[in-house]
């Protein structure tokens, strides 16, 4: 998920990271910020500034960590240095500034920068910050562009049925109805992108007279600071009493607490979320003041193994057994064939002028792609397409432009190629579905990379997913890096 609008039925909530947020009491709260910005010391302290005050802030520390993550969130602004230590920032900018539908783009400069910001300006850049500036105002220009803003890109969507009417989607919609009326704590499992963001916010909000009214708070775990104690202020609070500042858990009341990409946390904070399970009451970290209850439903989600991590004593056995105590997986993409279809004319509505539409070429290319980055590959896919195709037509071309125009048109789908060639291999025992899967995927990254010349940021960026997942990918599917 990414920064966007609050959704109905979600509740009110604060948010860190991909959260959503409404009722937050500062200006700037329930907006949410990229911050590309590679001075450790000025992002710690805006990152920590922006957090306190509501706002779902993500930190990259040079360009091609914000060009990753501002494929995967359309935040309220995006503030970026313009000289960054892997390119300059106005070279990204001018780059990404045409695809991100009128976000507000702040670029932040040393003096001598002015110039290039002026520069930037004419290419589309809203407004800069000469260093070194009171974080108040950047507070400020995020509040104004906050009330000025178009209302923000829903995260999830408004019907309910939507993306979810296959077979393996609608017995995760039961067995998200069976555990809502408990308090139980919930792991979502699934590969990145499938859903398991929009899967934990329809968990919350299922429970509609109950915990859906009360805030749902997105705790984006590998975003934590580093620092454990800033860490822990910033999930426990600080000081006593009303004096002091509730921290996350805190803010989730008798809502959802929703720790993303839970397998990321360190050691130093597994141990304190095994503590706050264990005793279900928590002290803010200067240990002043009474305990307080934990009366928030904590939700969890991974796309890793946590099995694995546990084995490989990076993740506390303890910790896995009380988070999963139902566990449930949102299924790949590929695994949804029925799912396709709607959730892409869904972005197309969303994101192209009306009457654009897919020709019956783009909707088969569609069908029959392996969708390696889930739901939120197609998104970007639509997103983009709808941004720069400039025809009211779209085709396969036009949705999967690393294939080539003759490809894109006639490619027969690896994950239809193989099953046709096990039943003409005689003797051959037929493959499991994971293996064809594997093999379907392998083949698909392989082509893309041959597109990209072996570059791997232009082919993650071209399958939708990051450079991280891809490196994952391939060294699991054996895929060679050129
Ligand atoms: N059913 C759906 N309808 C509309 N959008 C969806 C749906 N499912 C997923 N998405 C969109 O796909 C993107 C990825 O979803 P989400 O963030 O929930 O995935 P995830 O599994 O949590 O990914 P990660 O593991 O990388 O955090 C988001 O932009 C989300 O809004």
């Amino acid at each position: 998920m990414s920064g966007g609008a609050p959704r109905a039925g979600s509740g009110p909530g604060y948010a860190i990271g991909r959260g959503l947020a409404t009722a937050a009491p500062a200006r700037a709260a329930g907006t949410s910020v990229v911050l590309i910005e590679d001075d450790p010391v000025l992002g710690q302290s805006l990152m920590q500034r922006l957090r306190l005050e509501g706002v779902a802030a993500h930190w990259a520390r040079n360009a091609a960590e914000g060009e990753a993550l501002l494929r995967r969130h359309r935040p309220t602004l995006v503030v970026c240095d313009i000289r960054l230590p892997d390119g300059s920032g106005e070279a990204l900018l001018a780059r990404l500034m045409p695809e991100l539908g009128g976000v507000p783009v702040v670029a932040v400069t040393a003096y001598g920068g002015v110039e290039q910001a002026v520069r930037l300006m004419r290419l589309g850049l809203d407004d800069y910050l000469t260093k070194p500036f009171p974080v108040q105002r950047l507070l400020d220009k995020l509040a104004a562009y906050a009330r000025g803003a178009p209302a923000a890109v829903p995260e999830a969507p408004g019907d309910p049925a939507l993306g979810w009417q296959s077979p393996p989607m609608r017995a995760l919609q039961a067995a998200l109805a069976r555990v809502a009326p408990s308090d139980a704590t919930v792991l979502l499992g699934g590969e990145s992108g499938a859903g398991k963001g929009v899967a934990a916010r329809r968990l919350h909000a299922m429970d509609a007279a109950g915990r859906g009214a009360q805030p749902f708070v997105v705790v984006d775990c590998p975003a934590l600071p580093a620092a454990t104690e800033a860490a822990e202020a910033l999930l426990f609070g600080r000081g006593a009493g009303e004096a002091g500042t509730p921290g996350l858990v805190e803010r989730a009341g008798a809502g959802t607490l929703f720790l993303d990409e839970v397998a990321e946390l360190g050691p130093p904070l597994q141990l304190r979320l095994l503590r706050l399970l264990e005793e279900r009451q928590f002290l803010r970290p200067d240990g002043q003041g009474e305990a307080l209850p934990l009366r928030a439903r904590i939700l969890a989600a991974t796309n890793a193994d946590l099995a694995a991590r546990v084995a490989a004593g990076s993740f506390r056995a303890d910790l896995w057994y009380r988070l999963a105590v139902v566990q449930l997986t949102v299924p790949p993409l590929r695994h949804r064939a029925e799912d396709v279809v709607p959730l892409a004319g869904h972005f197309l509505r969303r994101f192209a002028p009306g009457g654009t539409e897919f020709t019956p070429e783009a909707l088969a290319a569609l069908r029959a792609h392996a969708w390696p980055g889930n739901v939120r590959e197609l998104r970007n896919r639509v997103e983009r397409v709808a941004l720069l195709a400039g025809t009211p037509r779209l085709g396969p071309v036009d949705l999967f432009p690393e294939r080539g125009a003759e490809e894109a048109r006639a490619e027969p789908p690896a994950a239809e190629e193989e099953p046709r060639l096990e039943e003409t291999t005689p003797g051959r025992a037929p493959r499991s579905l994971a293996e064809a899967r594997d093999s379907a995927e392998r083949e698909h990254i392989r082509r893309v990379l041959l597109r990209c010349g072996g570059r791997v940021t232009e082919a993650a960026r071209a399958l939708g997913i990051s450079r991280t997942t891809l490196w994952e990918r391939m060294r699991r599917l054996g895929v060679p890096a050129r």
